[in-house]
């Protein structure tokens, strides 16, 4: 065996938690949450991995220091406790993201995702691939994902047309986290890709349609909260019995239409989390606006209706 293969080279399946960032009131990130976010997503939610400084942990709003400290603690208290801690290290600027893939694997993160870059944006599949590789090239025994998050990046790539052969100029390359609507390319990248790869999903609300076309996972932000009904969901479609399956899909559907009218940003998602977990993870950054109180609440309350104890 070679003495290059990752030291934590297992594949990632089923539920990734993408965590919320904790902020204190001062504004300042508030590492002291942490560890009884970890517990209470085991506990509370049967979610064992996490997926950290991405959207939902508004990572483009945080300095790279802060990411820094942020993805140390979470590695350092999910140990033991948590399968998988994938860190998130896309920035705008390359050498920012080699700095963060290089940190990540000094602190023994069981991967990296990056994002493709937003304010330039890679001309073409095979630029973006080039770019992905300079990153990886930055931390090379560490397995590595692609984050594919066209509605927010602006950069909607084949997924197919960039990983096919990625492996080549990738070695460490393991999958990718799947943020879209086309069933059509996540089918294909999943029927090409070497069985120790993983496609991850990440539209909560519709993951049933991406469990069929075959993804082994799904990353999110409602399995902060829902992940022990999405975790009932996964079982029910394992075994075949897709009528249970759909009943609690079609309660996501309703929980996440009600929210998206009363305009789910992650800061009404934020305070939700706050609401149903008990945790204190504080309030957004700008430009992300706080929540009115009770627009969460309303939403508390429809999940509560939902999803009674
Ligand atoms: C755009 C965005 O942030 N998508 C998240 C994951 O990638 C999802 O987990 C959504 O928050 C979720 O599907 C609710 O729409
Ligand atoms: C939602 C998600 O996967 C993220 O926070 O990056």
């Amino acid at each position: 065996m070679s003495i290059m293969a990752p030291a934590a080279d297992k594949k990632l399946t089923g539920l990734v938690a993408a965590t919320f960032t904790p902020i204190t009131s001062q504004g300042e990130i508030n590492l002291s949450v942490i560890g009884p976010y970890i517990d209470y997503l085991k506990e509370k939610q049967g979610v064992n991995n996490v997926f950290v400084n991405g959207t939902t942990g508004e990572s483009m709003s945080l300095s790279v220091e802060e990411r820094k400290l942020l993805a140390e603690e979470w590695c350092r208290k999910a140990k033991g406790k948590m399968d998988q801690v994938i860190v998130h290290v896309g920035c705008l600027s390359l050498k920012d993201t080699q700095e963060l893939a290089h940190h990540a694997a000094q602190i023994e993160a069981d991967g990296i995702a990056v994002i493709a870059p937003s304010f330039f944006k890679p001309s073409s599949a095979d630029v973006l691939r080039t770019f992905l590789q300079e990153v990886a090239s930055a931390a090379p025994t560490l397995p590595f994902y692609y984050y594919h998050i066209p509605s927010v990046t602006g950069v909607n790539v084949n997924v197919r047309e960039l990983i096919e052969g990625i492996e080549k100029v990738i070695p460490s390359f393991r999958g990718v986290k799947f943020t879209g609507s086309d069933l059509m390319d996540l089918g294909q990248c999943i029927s090409c890709i070497p069985p120790h790869w993983s496609v991850l999903y990440g539209m909560d609300e519709q993951l049933l349609g991406a469990l069929v076309m075959g993804v082994h996972g799904a990353v999110g932000s409602t399995y902060n909260y829902v992940g022990c009904h999405v975790n009932k969901l996964i079982s029910a479609f394992e075994t075949g019995d897709l009528v249970q399956a759909r009943t609690i899909q079609f309660k996501i559907q309703e929980l996440v239409s009600f929210a998206i009218k009363l305009g789910f940003d992650v800061g009404v998602n934020k305070q939700l989390m706050n609401d149903l977990s008990g945790l204190d993870l504080g309030p957004p950054r700008l430009p992300v606006m706080a929540c009115p109180a009770a627009r969460a609440l309303a939403i508390k309350q429809k999940y509560d209706s939902i999803f009674p104890e």
